[in-house]
């Protein structure tokens, strides 16, 4: 693999040389190429666009949520799934249109409800049965009618990791289809003064590398509707298209899962004599993954002769808690040389009080020194995300670069910072 340098053969990201964002903004640092972030919303637009068929691309920013990435979004056209309040949030404070967003989650409060509502989000996507209660209530109080999707579990086992598989019927995210749940929420919803219901979603699962599991999901929610007399306006097939962590991903392209999905509602649609709903996918990894790595500093080592070689840097499972969670691999370089020839095989370790605490389980690379710069390559989605202050390590910042500039999007977390919310203790003898 060959990557791309600079003059003095430094790893370059959108034509910035990354050990001079290690330098400038310092170490652990998520680093972003906005360009590759803008063709792949450009590119799954484009698929729909050339079939013309009407349909959503909403960017599941469970992947990365920031201000900098909804507004991104935004300018791009697409649209936001968000499953929290806090998400909700930070994408009206990004100015993103609420009228542009979809609510996911199989446990939204009374109030992370209440707030969506009165933001004007375009879509509720309802789990369960407490939601659909919920929400109604909360639309007649503000004397509106809400549009949702019901979402459903369609089970289908998606092959991937058991914790990141959603659509198998043991799943405690929507409405079991099997035992007819499924139907009692239509019949609920469809004739609910302050409900307006709009369409089905399912999401089966995510880092998926076939097309199958994408039919068998859309074919099943059209012929669900269809089985309750139905002809739904939207139809949601979640997200879930796998990316290249290593060599052993094998991605499709992203033409090929739209194409899929295009393919099998087309059909759908003709064979049921519909008007062709609107296709609805959500894709998160996919959008940002390949798109940020991860710089980090290289520190100690230890050496065990016969046995391996930790390489540790100045991060870890704190800033990608993914290795650690699902086994997930990925690729490292040295930014310092990255083309340089690889003379060992390290596994490179964080600075976390933890055994599980690595980053790169198998990593071939030349010999370095306390000092170098190493970049984890797509570390876009789920890593700053699910990042955490777990030893009392202040979170990295996030650089966004874009055709050869770069700009702070995220600060890093200062150590004031961390002690920022706690307070002092008070009762008792804890006078200190
Ligand atoms: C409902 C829903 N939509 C979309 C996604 C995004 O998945 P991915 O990041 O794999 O595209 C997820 C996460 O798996 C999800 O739960
Ligand atoms: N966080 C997971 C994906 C979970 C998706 C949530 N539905 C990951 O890093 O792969």
């Amino acid at each position: 693999m060959s990557y791309p340098t600079n003059e003095v053969q430094h790893l370059t990201i959108d034509g910035v040389d990354a050990v001079t964002l290690a330098k400038t903004y310092g170490t652990p640092l998520y680093v972003y190429d906005v360009t590759k972030i803008r063709q792949t919303m450009r590119a799954f637009k484009a698929i729909f666009e050339k079939e013309s068929v009407p349909y959503v691309v909403s960017y599941a920013s469970k992947a990365f949520a920031t201000q900098a990435i909804y507004q991104v979004a935004q300018q791009e056209g697409i649209h936001a799934d968000i499953v929290s309040g806090g998400e909700l949030y930070t994408a009206l404070k990004a100015g993103f249109d609420p009228k542009h967003l979809s609510f996911n989650g199989n446990n939204k409060s009374f109030d992370e409800l209440s707030m969506a509502i009165e933001a004007g989000v375009g879509t509720i996507i309802v789990d369960n049965f407490l939601e659909l209660q919920l929400l109604s209530e909360i639309a007649a109080k503000n004397n509106m009618k809400q549009d949702i999707l019901l979402r459903i579990s369609p089970g289908i086992s998606a092959h991937t990791h058991e914790f990141i598989s959603t659509g198998q019927q043991d799943s405690k995210f929507g409405f079991d289809l099997l035992t007819g749940q499924g139907k009692k929420a239509y019949d609920i919803a469809k004739d609910d003064q302050n409900l307006n219901l709009l369409g089905l979603h399912a999401h089966i699962g995510s880092q998926i590398f076939d097309v199958t599991g994408f039919e068998k999901n859309a074919a099943l929610l059209a012929d669900t509707a269809q089985s309750w007399g139905w002809q739904p306006a939207i139809i949601n097939v979640g997200g879930g298209f796998g990316i290249r962590y290593t060599d052993e991903d094998t991605p499709l392209p992203e033409s090929d899962y739209a194409d899929a999905i295009i393919r099998t509602l087309k059909g759908k649609a003709a064979q049921y004599d519909w008007k062709m709903p609107e296709i609805w996918i959500e894709p998160g990894r996919s959008i940002v993954g390949p798109a940020g790595q991860t710089l980090y500093t290289v520190g100690s080592r230890k050496d065990i002769p016969d046995l391996r070689k930790y390489l540790a840097v100045d991060g870890g499972m704190g800033d990608n808690i993914r290795p650690a969670l699902y086994q997930a691999n990925y690729d490292a370089v040295l930014a310092n040389q990255p083309n340089a020839p690889t003379e060992e095989v390290v596994r490179v370790a964080g600075k976390y009080c933890e055994s599980g605490d690595v980053l790169v389980w198998q990593q071939a690379l030349p010999r370095t020194q306390p000092g170098d710069i190493l970049s984890v390559l797509a570390t876009g989605a789920y890593g700053y995300a699910m990042a955490s202050n777990y030893n009392r390590n202040p979170r990295p910042g996030v650089v966004f670069v874009e055709n050869g500039e770069h700009q702070l999007v995220v600060a890093r977390e200062t150590y004031a910072n961390l002690t920022a919310l706690d307070k002092k203790y008070t009762l008792g003898e804890a006078d200190v």
